[in-house]
C-alpha cells in the first residue's frame, strides 16, 4: 500500500483527483468505481472545478440502501446526481436500485454490469468500523453484491444524514469485497480523527473481517490518501 498523507480534505480531494485525471488520460472509456458519504466530496468538487470530460466513461457505485428512490434526499443515486453527475454526465452510471423488488435479480443484475464493466480505478472511504462499501465486520471476502444488514455502528454514524435514526435504513445493497479486488488500481481516501483507528487497523493490523479493508493489503495497487488527523495513529 503507498500512504500520501495531506493537509487536509481538499488537498486530499485534490490528490484523489490527479488519479482520475491519469486514468482519463490513458483511456477516455475508463470504468470508474464511485462511493458516497462525506470523505469523496471534495475529490468531487476537485472534477467539478477541472475541465474533465467522463462523457466516454463508465462509473459504476459501491452501494445504495434498501428501500431509498433515486429521488429521495438521502438516497446514494440522489447524492450522486448531486455531487457529480449532474455536473459531469458520464457515458453511463450504474447504481444499485434500491426501490427493486426482486433482490435476488437486482443483485444479479448488478453483478453482471460489474462483470461487464471491470473497473479501472475504485475510490474507496472507510466506515468507523473499517467497512468498505456496506461490506460490514465480518464479511466473507469472497462476496460479490449482496444485500447488506446494517450495524448498529453504521445506522449511527449514518444518522446524522437524516432527521432521525429511526430512519436510516436497516439494509443496503453493495458491491462485495470480492468486486472491489478485482479493480485494476484503488485509491482509499480517510479525514478525521474518527477514521484513525480503523486506518491502523486497515494498514498495519492483520488482514482479518473483522476489519475489511484490511483486505486492502491484499491487492497490489493501493494508494491511501490521509489527513494528519486520520494517519495519528500509524507508527
Ligand atoms: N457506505 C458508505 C461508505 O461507502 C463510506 O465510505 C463510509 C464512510 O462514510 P463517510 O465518508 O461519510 O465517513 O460509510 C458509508 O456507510
Amino acid at each position: 500500500m503507498k500512504i500520501i498523507v495531506v493537509e487536509d480534505k481538499k488537498q486530499g480531494g485534490q490528490t484523489a483527483y490527479e488519479f482520475f485525471k491519469n486514468e482519463l488520460a490513458k483511456k477516455n472509456d475508463a470504468v470508474f468505481g464511485l462511493a458516497t458519504g462525506s470523505t469523496p466530496v471534495t475529490t468531487y468538487e476537485a472534477i467539478v472545478r477541472s475541465n474533465l470530460d467522463f462523457s466516454s466513461s463508465i462509473s459504476v457505485n459501491l452501494d445504495e440502501y434498501v428501500g431509498l428512490s433515486a429521488s429521495h434526499p438521502q438516497s446514494y443515486n440522489y447524492y450522486m446526481q448531486q455531487n457529480l453527475f449532474q455536473y459531469k454526465p458520464f457515458h453511463h452510471s450504474y447504481l444499485p436500485d434500491g426501490e427493486a423488488t426482486d433482490e435476488t435479480k437486482e443483485v444479479s443484475r448488478y453483478n453482471l454490469i460489474i462483470k461487464k464493466n471491470p473497473i479501472d480505478l475504485q475510490l474507496l472511504g472507510i466506515g468507523r468500523n473499517g467497512h468498505i462499501g456496506f461490506n460490514e465486520p465480518g464479511t466473507d471476502f469472497a462476496l460479490k453484491t449482496h444485500k447488506v444488514k446494517l450495524t448498529e455502528s453504521t445506522i449511527a454514524a449514518n444518522s446524522r444524514f437524516f432527521d432521525n435514526e429511526q430512519d436510516v435504513p436497516r439494509y443496503a445493497y453493495s458491491m462485495g469485497i470480492g468486486s472491489i479486488l478485482r479493480s485494476k488500481k484503488i485509491i482509499l481516501e480517510a479525514f478525521g480523527e474518527s477514521k484513525a483507528e480503523a486506518v491502523k487497523n486497515m494498514i498495519e493490523g492483520p488482514v482479518t473481517r473483522q476489519c475489511p479493508a484490511s483486505v486492502l493489503q491484499q491487492h497490489s495497487d493501493v494508494t491511501v490518501i490521509l489527513d494528519e488527523a486520520a494517519a495519528q495513529k500509524l507508527r
